[in-house]
């Protein structure tokens, strides 16, 4: 059986979109294959497989390719940010973006929306194909996510959408969807309100005093040092209530480790309830107060957003970092990858690899929306300490494994709510670690986006691995199903249910960036370790720094392009 490890490299393909150097040039095809340090290796389903094995360019829709091929013949046509001829001389450019995720698309967009006639901007991307994480795959009648399968539909994320275009394409899941834990060999549905954690049977009669009188202000007042998520919610609500409630959260969320995970950093929203209102209700009615008076009025293209909803667009995540691309002035430079950066007398010099060999970019201010680690290499020489506290920030493995069964084969369950699957309601369930299931958890893919199966199909996504279990990764594509199937077993299925239909396993050898005890330090002295190196125009927009929610990150690149060109500003007077 192939042994896949997290040092295994990628060799990503470049026949795609080549877009460099000279008119002629992005037609040419690199016969050389790129090693992509950080860029995260997919294993192919058993079920599609061929000819796709390592090849990223294939899921690359031909509607985007088109789109960026339009846009980058207009970009050439008319000069915009175009790279020079010869790779001795530094192109300058006033703003950079490494990365070509959401966040990074979306600063590159909105500084071109916004303030394009003053401010020229290029986005670099390692990889051949944008969207970062955001990784959505369709094969046959099939169409799946691998990274984030939905997101919170705040009015940023919703607002950005409808800006390149998508407003249409905007799905919001069934707003009934329930979240479900497993507890004692039941999946119980989690609390959708406060009355209903206080009237349902999620918690026992004493866990529900406990989390109660601790919520209202009646417990053990805050210690004198940054507590974790285990510690913060244990003394707040109880130990009952963290188990059942927020274990299976910081799951769901960080794939994390509650122990290590920092209440202020990872669950900023709620620690700060606390110090706002004396107790959690205070602070939450002081906060729905605040809310109200800041409220500004909601733009009349987005969707009304009713309860539990998650959304996403028609086609899959993707369909925002491709319409984001395509709706820049020049396209992104994709298999460009940065491997260093310097001061340099106009602003900080940037060094790529790239298939036509070494590119210099001079740029007024750089924005890194790479992960820690790939910026903690870049910094390597020009700013040592900054660099050395980025290596700190952890990424723990996670694969995900998208899986189809026929409808027969589920258990009706207990909570009555029917199985997943139309017309069963349901977002996913989720494992506690105290429960005996390797897997983190599931996401009901065919209750969710119905569409995206045939009908009498029910696909399941789920998340294995995480910050507490780091070897999965090393197991083989076979072990890692029948782990899957056997979990299914003890939650869902049938006894006797013979191995489902394997789409696809995605690995991510790093995946989410975890907010544990001390992060908010990092990150300043992050900070605080590019200005001491001179390198105030190196701005680190990676979620990191911003937040993990897909939400977040495309808030940042909207919120902060002001404030960078803010800066650029400051540099040409
Ligand atoms: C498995 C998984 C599940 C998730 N589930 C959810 C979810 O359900 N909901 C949700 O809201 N969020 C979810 N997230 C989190 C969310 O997807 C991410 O936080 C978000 O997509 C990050 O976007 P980004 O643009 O900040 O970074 P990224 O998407 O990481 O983009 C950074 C880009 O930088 C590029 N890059 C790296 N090195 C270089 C280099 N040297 N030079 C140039 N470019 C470089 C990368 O190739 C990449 O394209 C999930 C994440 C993962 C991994
Ligand atoms: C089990 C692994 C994971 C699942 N999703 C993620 C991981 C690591 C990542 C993730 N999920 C959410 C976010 C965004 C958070 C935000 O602030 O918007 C991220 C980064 C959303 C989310 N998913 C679940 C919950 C409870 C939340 C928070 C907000 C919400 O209620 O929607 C639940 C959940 N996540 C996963 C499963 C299987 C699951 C089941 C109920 C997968």
């Amino acid at each position: 059986m192939a042994n896949l490890t997290s040092t295994r490299p990628v060799h990503v393909c470049h026949a795609s979109l080549n877009q460099r150097s000279s008119r002629k040039s992005w037609k040419g095809l690199s016969p050389r294959a790129h090693v992509v340090p950080g860029a995260q290796s997919a294993s192919p389903g058993l079920l599609f497989t061929a000819g796709t094995r390592g090849c990223v360019t294939s899921r690359y829709s031909k509607f985007a390719q088109r789109k960026l091929f339009q846009v980058q013949a207009r970009a050439v046509d008319a000069d915009i940010a175009a790279p020079p001829s010869s790779s001795s001389s530094a192109e300058k450019v006033d703003v950079v973006v490494v990365g070509a995720g959401a966040a990074g698309l979306t600063m590159a967009y909105t500084i071109a929306k916004k303030f394009g006639k003053e401010v020229s901007v290029a986005v670099t991307e390692a990889r051949d194909v944008v969207g970062g994480n955001v990784t959505t795959r369709t094969e046959g009648p099939y169409t799946w996510e691998e990274g984030p399968n939905s997101f919170q539909p705040g009015d940023p994320i919703l607002e950005v959408a409808c800006d390149v275009g998508l407003q249409k394409d905007i799905l919001l899941a069934d707003p009934g969807s329930y979240r479900f834990v497993l507890w004692k060999g039941a999946l119980r549905a989690l609390p959708a309100s406060p009355a209903d954690a206080v009237f349902g049977d999620f918690l026992t009669f004493p866990g529900k005093i406990r989390a109660g009188l601790g919520a209202i202000g009646i417990r053990p007042p805050p210690p004198d040092k940054e507590e974790s998520v285990k510690e913060f919610v244990s003394r707040n609500l109880g130990e009952e209530a963290f188990g059942r409630l927020i274990e299976p959260f910081c799951s769901g969320v960080y794939a994390g480790d509650p122990a290590k995970l920092s209440a202020p950093a990872a669950v900023g929203k709620v620690h700060r309830l606390e110090g706002l209102g004396g107790s959690l209700v205070a602070g939450a009615i002081q906060a729905g107060k605040e809310a109200k008076e800041n409220a500004k009025p909601r733009d009349s293209r987005l969707p009304e957003v009713k309860g539990q909803t998650v959304g996403s667009f028609r086609g899959g995540l993707k369909k925002l970092p491709e319409a984001l691309a395509a709706a820049l002035p020049s396209p992104p430079r994709l298999n460009w990858k940065l491997v260093s950066l310097s001061k340099a007398a106009e602003g900080t010099e940037l060094v790529y690899d790239t298939p036509e060999g070494t590119k210099t970019i001079v740029a007024k201010a750089v924005v890194l929306t790479a992960p820690a680690y790939v910026a903690s290499e870049v910094l390597k020489e020009a700013a040592p300490a900054a660099s050395e506290v980025l290596s700190k920030f952890y990424y723990p493995p996670v694969c995900s494994v998208t899986i189809v069964y026929p409808q027969s084969v589920f258990r009706e369950p207990q909570h009555g709510k029917g199985p997943p699957g139309p017309p069963g309601a349901g977002f996913g369930q989720l494992h506690p670690r105290s429960q005996g299931v390797r897997t983190l958890g599931t996401i009901y893919s065919s209750s969710l986006f119905p569409e995206r199966s045939p009908k009498g199909d029910v696909m399941l996504l789920h998340y294995i691995g995480g910050a507490q279990d780091t070897t999965l990764i090393d197991m083989s594509d076979e072990e890692i199903l029948a782990q899957i199937h056997t979990d299914n077993l003890t939650t869902l299925l049938k006894p006797g249910t013979e191995l489902p239909k394997l789409l696809g396993i995605k690995r991510w050898p790093k995946a989410i960036p975890q907010f544990n005890v001390g992060h908010l330090d990092l990150q300043k002295d992050a900070k605080k370790g590019l200005s001491d190196a001179g390198l105030d125009g190196v701005f680190l927009g990676g979620n990191y720094m911003t937040g993990v929610a897909l939400g977040r990150v495309v808030e940042y690149g909207r919120d902060a392009a002001a404030d960078i060109v803010k800066y650029v500003e400051t540099q040409k007077a």
